[in-house]
């Protein structure tokens, strides 16, 4: 069913390059459909590195001109884009949910979240402070200012379509710097109506571009042109790893928001009410497919069998279905790579001894849907005790010691986020600060604010996107030494 918006004009099938909407100079485009139904959404251009060439030319321009506003006229533009997303807040989750899938309730949601980062950076633009150092010679002020560190790159994912741009596009314009955007093939639609609306709040030309298209050809040119001074990449490890070796002939600013493998530890002393559902939270929001979603639970030897009963009430309570449909809960995965991959998991779990509590196969409704699912009896020697799931299967594994759940908790490449239900304060500090992630969640299964630095450790990467740090990953510290 074609998408029936208040506003049609957010549904763009164009590019934003220096201000203009343009298609690819070969007319090349690139179909987006809808997981849930299969059915054509739009095409949008197929660009390469000819367009690519001409977003960073015409960022490089428009950068001269932007960091000279002051702090207050970038603010005043991005509090305008705030409340232009906020009033199309239902056509943006219209579309989101066409081509991403999730449920619009989930949709609305995000729209808010990635809203915020706009507002929370419109604010902090005003609070890029430098300082002055006490000089170790006489007659010399040693002053320290922040600058912005130019044109930068950005390279999202699917699973958040508007939330990953706004947290890199927001405080990239409100330091000073210009950006160019390539977002995921799957969701291009919600980058170009975020684009669209940013333009419409009086975002100038060559300050804001989006490129869809081939991401190698565009992943190539952003990375190896001298003239992008940083690149920000949230995605996949293995992508990420390979962006970080394209950057290095030309040694660029990175921040790297990769994958995740968070532990959900349940202790004998839980509230296990509440850590039912903050286990629901984090495991099934956009149908498992989130960087900080549980992706182990590890839960104590007492309160197993309990913990287990209550979580099965609540995955049954879940309903499948296209997100556009009143009270799904769960939506289509984004493409049938995507169930593949669920289903080996699941598959080398049971074949090493895990049992399937419910779900643990491909929903009747075909497609990419998959039920939700719990395998009881999960074990490290299992693939899903390393690997991200990316989908609703939530494996529980079973522990006897604080130091065993910190132990199994630790055993991963990934440092992104972790969570634990405990009551005792000695516990509580402890596991803290032994968990080896950037974010702990402890008796709260949603962390994720504007407010906060959100980032991860070892193979999760680098830099941090939300609260004061923020902004820093978009100012370059400059010196200044004057004698008088
Ligand atoms: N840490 C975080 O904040 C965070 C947030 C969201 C998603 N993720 C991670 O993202 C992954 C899922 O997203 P995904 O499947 O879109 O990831 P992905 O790495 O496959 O793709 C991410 C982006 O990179 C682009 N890309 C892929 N290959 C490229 C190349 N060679 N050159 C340039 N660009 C390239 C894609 O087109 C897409 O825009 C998961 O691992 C998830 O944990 C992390
Ligand atoms: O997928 C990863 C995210 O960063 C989403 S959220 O910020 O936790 O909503």
């Amino acid at each position: 069913m074609p998408l029936q918006l208040r506003d049609p004009g957010l549904l763009k099938t164009q590019c934003l390059i220096d201000g203009q909407w343009l298609s690819a100079r070969d007319g090349a485009v690139i179909a987006v459909n809808n997981p849930a139904t299969g059915e054509l959404i739009a095409n949008v251009p197929k660009l390469g590195e000819a367009e690519t060439q001409a977003a960073i030319s015409a960022a490089e321009r428009a950068f001269s001109e932007w960091k000279t506003k002051t702090a207050e006229q970038r603010a005043a533009v991005l509090h305008i884009w705030f409340e232009l997303l906020m009033q199309n807040q239902e056509d943006l989750a219209q579309i989101m949910t066409a081509e991403q899938g999730k449920p619009l309730a989930e949709s609305r949601g995000e729209i808010a979240y990635a809203a915020s980062y706009v507002q929370w950076f419109a604010e902090e633009a005003r609070r890029v402070y430098g300082s002055t150092v006490p000089a170790p010679w006489g007659g010399k002020k040693i002053v320290v200012t922040k600058e912005p560190v130019g044109v930068c790159a950005a390279i999202t994912p699917w699973n958040f379509p508007a939330a990953m741009i706004t947290r890199k596009v927001a405080p990239a314009l409100a330091a000073g710097c210009t950006i160019i955007v390539k977002p995921a093939q799957q969701t291009p639609l919600s980058a170009l109506a975020l684009a669209e609306l940013a333009q419409r709040a009086g975002v100038p030309a060559g300050v804001f571009s989006v490129l869809t298209g081939s991401a190698r050809a565009i992943g190539g040119v952003l990375t190896s042109s001298m003239a992008v001074r940083k690149l920000t990449f949230t995605g996949s490890t293995e992508v990420g790893r390979v962006l970080a070796e394209q950057c290095a002939p030309t040694l660029k600013k990175m921040s790297l928001e990769l994958g995740g493998n968070a532990p959900f530890i349940v202790f004998d002393d839980a509230d296990l009410d509440a850590a039912v559902e903050g286990a629901m939270a984090s495991k099934y929001r956009n149908t498992g497919q989130t960087c900080v979603c549980a992706n182990r639970l590890l839960v104590q030897d007492g309160v197993y069998d309990a913990f287990m009963a209550k979580l099965k009430t609540a995955v049954l309570a879940l309903k499948v279905g296209d997100g556009m449909q009143d009270g799904v809960t769960q939506g289509p995965l984004i493409d049938d790579a995507a169930v593949e991959k669920v289903e080996e998991l699941v598959q080398d779990a049971v074949s090493k001894g895990a049992q399937v509590i419910t779900g643990g196969k491909r929903s009747h409704l075909g497609r990419s849907f998959y039920e939700p699912t719990i395998l009881g009896g999960a074990e490290t020697g299992m693939r899903i005790a390393k690997e991200e799931v990316f989908g609703p299967v939530a494996p529980v594994f079973r522990f006897k010691t604080e130091e065993d759940a910190i132990r199994m908790a630790n055993d991963t490449e990934f440092g992104l986020a972790a969570y634990f239900y405990a009551r005792d304060l000695g516990r509580v500090w402890r596991v803290g600060e032994a968990l080896e992630y950037g974010m702990v969640g402890i008796n709260s299964g949603i962390i994720s604010t504007a407010v906060a630095p959100f980032g991860g450790v070892k193979q999760s990467g680098m830099g941090r996107e939300g609260g004061a740090a923020g902004i820093d990953e978009y100012v370059s510290t400059k010196y200044l030494c004057m004698g008088y």
